[in-house]
């Protein structure tokens, strides 16, 4: 038995589609039933339902972006930070396994060295560099709330897509916003993302930290062009002259873009395609939710 929070959302939505498709009994958990927030509520849970191993999909990522944390900025360190805790804390006194969402969000840019970021590298956006935004500042002590905890798996997802228009997928987003900030990241498919996730788990994988994306990166130039190539080929696309104006314009927190290193999952024989391959299959087997925008 696996219990799984935060089901009710994006990420939770689809860890629950893909335990369906492996037919793994799981009990999905949503804090409009159950406070699986308070630590003695969840200990309770996790006895009743004898569950072996815990996914945390629960957090707070603010809609319709990041900005909104903001200024929700309690809920955000609750759901991304506390909330991490009260888990490790519950799953310790349970003796149980368990694995927690987290974001590649926690850094900027390239290693000095060029490379991609590796799990052994300390965030570079957050708090303790006091460069970032709320949320990515609250991601990053989540994980720090997570040090040297047994039994645990950190999962970091990054700007997630696949081939169900949404306003949370990456590539939807990239399709309706009036104008594109370039940037190069690392993204993750979302199924991708869950089933390898699971797959830690199922294959009892060394607990740890691990960059969940697909491999290699790219950039929104690039991206526009794969999306006219293969889903849209008269959307023109607009972009900042730079990224004072994206802020000006556009934000209200600097977002985190940046490069990540996956060869930590691979080593495990869990396989991510890379990250050209992956969209290109999102854009051939679309589903749109309403008509396309073609500007
Ligand atoms: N979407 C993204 O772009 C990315 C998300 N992540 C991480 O993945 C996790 C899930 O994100 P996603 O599914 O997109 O988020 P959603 O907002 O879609 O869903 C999160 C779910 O968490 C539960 N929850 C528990 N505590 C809180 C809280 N304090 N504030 C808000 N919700 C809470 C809610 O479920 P209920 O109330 O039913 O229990 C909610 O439905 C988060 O930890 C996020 O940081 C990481 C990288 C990228
Ligand atoms: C608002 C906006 C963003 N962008 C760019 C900036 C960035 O590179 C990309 C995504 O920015 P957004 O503001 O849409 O999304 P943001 O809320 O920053 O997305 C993040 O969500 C949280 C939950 C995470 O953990 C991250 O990994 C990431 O998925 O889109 C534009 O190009 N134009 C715009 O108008």
């Amino acid at each position: 038995m696996i219990l799984l929070l935060g089901s009710t959302g994006y990420v939770g939505s689809a860890f629950q589609s893909r335990l369906d498709e492996l037919a793994l009994p799981y009990q999905a958990l949503s804090r409009k039933h159950t406070d699986y927030t308070n630590r003695d509520t969840l200990i309770g849970l996790i006895r009743e339902s004898n569950a072996r191993f815990l996914i945390n999909s629960a957090g707070y990522t603010g809609k319709p972006n990041v900005d909104a944390a903001e200024t929700d900025k309690a809920e955000c360190l609750d759901g991304n930070a506390v909330l991490p805790g009260t888990i490790r804390s519950a799953c310790e006194a349970t003796g149980i396994a368990w694995g927690h969402v987290s974001s590649g969000c926690i850094y900027t840019g390239r290693r000095t060295d060029g490379a991609g970021f590796r799990e052994s590298d300390p965030p570079n956006f957050s708090f303790r560099t006091n460069n970032c935004s709320w949320y990515s500042g609250c991601k990053a002590l989540g994980e720090e709330v997570l040090a040297d905890a047994e039994n645990t798996f950190i999962w970091r997802l990054r700007i997630p897509f696949n081939n169900h228009d949404s306003p949370r997928n990456y590539l939807s987003k990239l399709v309706r916003y009036d104008r594109l900030l370039e940037a190069e990241n690392s993204i993750s498919h979302l199924d991708e993302f869950v089933d390898a996730c699971i797959r830690c788990w199922q294959q009892r994988v060394p607990f740890g930290t691990y960059n969940v994306t697909n491999t290699g990166s790219v950039t929104t130039r690039k991206v526009t062009q794969l999306i006219r190539e293969h889903l849209l080929p008269e959307k023109v696309y607009d972009f900042f002259a730079s990224e004072d104006e994206f802020m000006q314009v556009a934000a209200k927190t600097p977002r985190s873009n940046c490069v990540m290193d996956n060869r930590k999952l691979l080593s495990t024989g869990i396989e991510m395609r890379s990250v050209e391959d992956a969209i290109i299959d999102s854009l051939r087997n679309w589903q749109s939710k309403q008509v396309s925008t073609s500007s």
